[in-house]
């Protein structure tokens, strides 16, 4: 099936002028002199959005958001590339856009509907239903230049979710209205997207974006970085924001390569000998995961002595600023470890990893007496993402369950 939206290899280039001044010099060169440079706001983006999605926009300020939305209103024509949209589109972009600030409220709301292909007549029939929506009260007789931007919010929602759009655009809107009215915002979308209205979502509320949207896309520096489900999005973006992160494709391996990666040669016993025991691999079944997957984290190390008394081994879990979250070692749990003259592999396995979304590290230790003497420490020997799909919010998923007393 054809999508309702359709963008394919879209390029928009802005050009940028050092003065205001340069723009009329090149605009009046006999000789055609170029006084400006070329940016790429959007730079490639292809992008198909099927009738009936909610597809969040994700990217940190700059990214290319509102230039792609204007490219789908037909607000802007792309530099090259196309863009086919097979419906009626409502948008609110920026707040006042399409409102002539000398008319009042109600005023307004027939300015738009018109620009909308509506008649007078369609849009008497809405009036009431949009005039409760904004409840702005006698607002609604004044003209908006005197409106506060919550009560700009208010007009411009109610105008663009009452007029049956096929598509509707919200740009950052919700954020300014109060919460009573995001909520009923959001309800609203809610009953829209249930009726088959594709919606296009830009929020900087990633949980918004997370909990409403079934698909979203990543922007970054005018290309698409990531898209797919909504929440593995959100998750991947909010860790590129934490920690700046970047995006690894989702392959999944058997058991990944060593960060470490020492060359697999043979035993040999180092020159040194205050050099005990040494870890020499470490090994993930894969690097990204899910809630509940299972986590298998394969640890190599040499021993160079006959035999290391009580040694143990010790692999924690760290977000990437450190924070502990998990730690359990080999002589706490009582188990015994290969601790004679040679080369040996233990694997540490969580059958069913409880940690929601995010990045973290695996550090990795071997110790002995008890774990006061390090023999070898590898500090975020690897790391790994979870994404989910939205099952809760928080660092871990604990056991629980809801009783209802009343
Ligand atoms: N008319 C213009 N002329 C020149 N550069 C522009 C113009 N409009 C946008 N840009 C530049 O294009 C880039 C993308 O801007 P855009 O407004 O699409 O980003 P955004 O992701 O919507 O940002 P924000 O979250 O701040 O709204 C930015 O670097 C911006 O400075």
């Amino acid at each position: 099936m054809d999508g309702i939206i359709e963008i394919k290899n879209v390029v928009k280039t802005y050009k940028l002028y050092d003065k205001p001044l340069e723009r009329l010099k090149e605009a009046l060169s006999f000789t055609h002199k170029i006084y400006h440079k070329e940016f790429k706001a959007l730079n490639g983006i292809s992008l198909k959005v099927n009738k009936g999605d909610a597809i969040g926009i994700l990217g940190k300020n700059g990214s290319g958001k509102s230039t792609l939305l204007k490219l789908i209103t037909g607000v802007l024509s792309p530099t090259s590339g196309t863009i086919e949209v097979r419906g009626k589109i409502s948008a609110i972009l920026e707040l006042g856009a399409g409102f002539n600030p000398e008319y009042s409220g109600k005023e307004n709301i027939y300015l738009n509907g018109l620009m909308m292909g509506y008649t007078r007549e369609e849009i008497d029939q809405r009036m009431n239903d949009i005039i409760s929506f904004a409840d702005i009260g006698d607002f609604i007789e004044q003209p908006v230049k005197i409106y506060s931007s919550g009560m700009f919010a208010r007009l411009a929602f109610a105008v663009s979710i009452n007029v049956e759009p096929d598509i509707l655009i919200v740009d950052e809107a919700l954020a300014v209205g109060d919460v009573r009215f995001q909520t009923k915002c959001i309800d609203k979308m809610k009953e829209l997207k249930s009726q088959g209205t594709t919606i296009l979502f830009v929020s900087h509320a990633t949980e918004q974006v997370k909990r409403f949207c079934n698909n979203a896309i990543w922007l970054k520096d005018g290309v698409i970085q990531a898209t797919g489900e909504s929440s593995e999005i959100v998750d991947l973006y909010e860790d590129f924001m934490k920690y700046s992160t970047e995006y690894k494709s989702g392959k999944e391996t058997q058991l990944e390569q060593s960060v470490l990666e020492s060359p697999q040669i043979d035993f040999v016993k180092p020159d040194d000998p205050t050099i005990l025991a040494s870890i020499t691999n470490v090994k993930l079944n894969k690097e990204r995961f899910k809630t509940f997957d299972e986590l298998i984290v394969e640890v190599e190390y040499e021993v160079y002595e006959d035999i290391i008394d009580d040694l143990l081994l010790g692999v924690a879990i760290y977000t990437p600023d450190r924070e502990y979250i998990f730690g359990p070692n080999t002589h706490l749990e009582k188990i015994d470890i290969p601790n004679t003259l040679g080369r040996h592999k233990v694997q540490y396995i969580i059958p069913s990893l409880p940690l929601l979304g995010g990045t973290f590290c695996i550090d990795v230790g071997i110790f002995n007496n008890e774990g006061i003497v390090c023999l070898s420490y590898k500090e975020s020997a690897k790391e790994f993402v979870i994404t989910n799909k939205y099952i809760s919010e928080g660092l871990v998923y604990m056991k629980h369950r809801w009783e209802v007393i009343q």
